[in-house]
């Protein structure tokens, strides 16, 4: 038999053919997740089935093994595809649910510029959504919101907690007074790096620009850098942009990767975050609440004031528990001009329109001094099915 020898030309033509016929599969698949969507509206079955799934994976991983794929390649691949196929038939029951909501266009405005944390994730929130967006950047917290208020633009994506610097309380403490509500939330994995321009000496960096927040959330490894002057920035697009324009070795900036390549910057040293799994939870707000489907789950988010006395935080907690609603995130903040009042931030794993919910605000209205829904909206953390891989 004679060997058969092939140009490099040739085996990257067969590996692109074969990445197409992959796409093409994809998107096959895709398609039919939104005939199960349909489907699942007849029989009003919930859009998430772990049975299903965890049967699918454990099969493919089977599959996957006779043809020496490993299992974890395997599992990875198909929690992202079942991921992406739980999201899109949610986008489209969402869109059903509230026909007017989603224009072809939507103007979304965010902090920073092009490249900033909230950009990726206004993009990342509207990537399944099927709407072009038209996308506004504005220097405050204040302004994103102003912006959607006025009717200049229709969404607001706003971050509002991460883990590792905790809640972003300016966000917290604007919701106090915004006639806007939350339509939607996405969570956003935060990979902050050290950014230069061109390949410089980390040694010879003393100047660092940067927003607050990843100040904050690097402050183990900005410590060990030792005697740095920091310079701080509205955003981290900002801080990318800054250190593009002054090009000098010794100044560097924190930033994502790939939005650093977007100003021409460097990765230097990556994942410089006190914590590794570092995420950003961001809101979407907008003008009109949106309706949620009882098919997909919903959260709610609401904010109280309790009377001043012993226990009434408790009392409003006792309500929650005895309905057996999920609390998911609590949080204080002073009210501006009442020294010493709190206005309680609470958001719940429940529907709004649901009747323990509707029980739930009933009781919380007696016991409280003032109470309002911030929204309800559909919950987009897809937490992946999880099996067992022998070896
Ligand atoms: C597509 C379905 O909906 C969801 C997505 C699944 C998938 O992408 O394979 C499996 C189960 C459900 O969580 C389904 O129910 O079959």
């Amino acid at each position: 038999m004679t060997e058969q020898y092939y140009s490099l030309d040739d085996i990257r033509k067969n590996v692109s053919r074969i990445d197409n016929e992959i796409l093409k599969l994809l998107s096959e698949r895709r398609l039919l997740s939104l005939e199960v969507a349909k489907s699942k509206i007849g029989t009003a079955k919930p859009v998430r089935d772990q049975a299903r799934e965890q049967e699918l994976l454990l099969r493919l991983i089977e599959t996957g093994k006779s043809q020496q794929l490993d299992a974890l390649y395997v599992t990875q691949i198909f929690h992202t595809i079942i991921e992406d196929s739980v999201l899109f038939q949610q986008a489209y029951l969402q869109k059903l649910a509230n026909p007017d909501s989603l224009q072809p266009v939507a103007r979304v405005s965010f902090l920073g510029a092009k490249g900033s944390y909230s950009h990726l994730a206004s993009r990342n929130y509207f990537s399944r959504k099927q709407t072009k967006l038209v996308e506004m950047s504005c220097s405050t917290f204040r302004d994103v919101l102003n912006i959607v208020e006025t009717g200049n633009a229709d969404y607001g994506v706003l971050p509002i907690e991460n883990t590792s610097s905790g809640s972003i309380n300016e966000v917290y403490d604007l919701l106090q007074h915004t006639s806007l509500s939350i339509v939607g939330e996405i969570t956003q994995p935060i990979e902050h790096c050290l950014l230069t321009v061109g390949d410089a000496d980390i040694k010879g960096i003393n100047t660092l620009y940067s927003h607050p927040q990843p100040h904050q959330q690097c402050s183990e490894y900005l410590h060990s850098m030792g005697n740095i002057t920091q310079e701080y920035c509205s955003s981290t697009a900002e801080a990318m942009q800054k250190v593009a324009e002054l090009n000098l070795p010794n100044v560097a900036a924190i930033g994502n990767a790939s939005s650093g390549e977007l100003y021409g910057l460097t990765p230097v040293k990556d994942n410089i975050a006190n914590q590794q799994e570092n995420f950003t939870r961001f809101i979407v707000v907008a003008r009109k609440p949106v309706d949620v489907t009882s098919l997909i789950p919903a959260k709610s988010t609401l904010i109280m004031s309790t009377a001043q006395k012993a226990g009434s935080l408790v009392e409003c907690l006792v309500v929650l528990r005895n309905l057996n609603i999920n609390m998911t995130k609590l949080e204080s903040r002073p009210v501006i001009g009442n020294p010493w009042e709190e206005m309680f931030y609470l958001d719940v794993e429940e529907n709004l329109k649901s009747d323990v919910m509707q029980q739930a605000l009933e009781e919380l209205t007696r016991l409280t001094r003032f109470i309002k829904v911030l929204g309800c909206y559909p919950s987009e953390n897809v937490k992946p099915t999880e099996v067992e891989i022998e070896e």
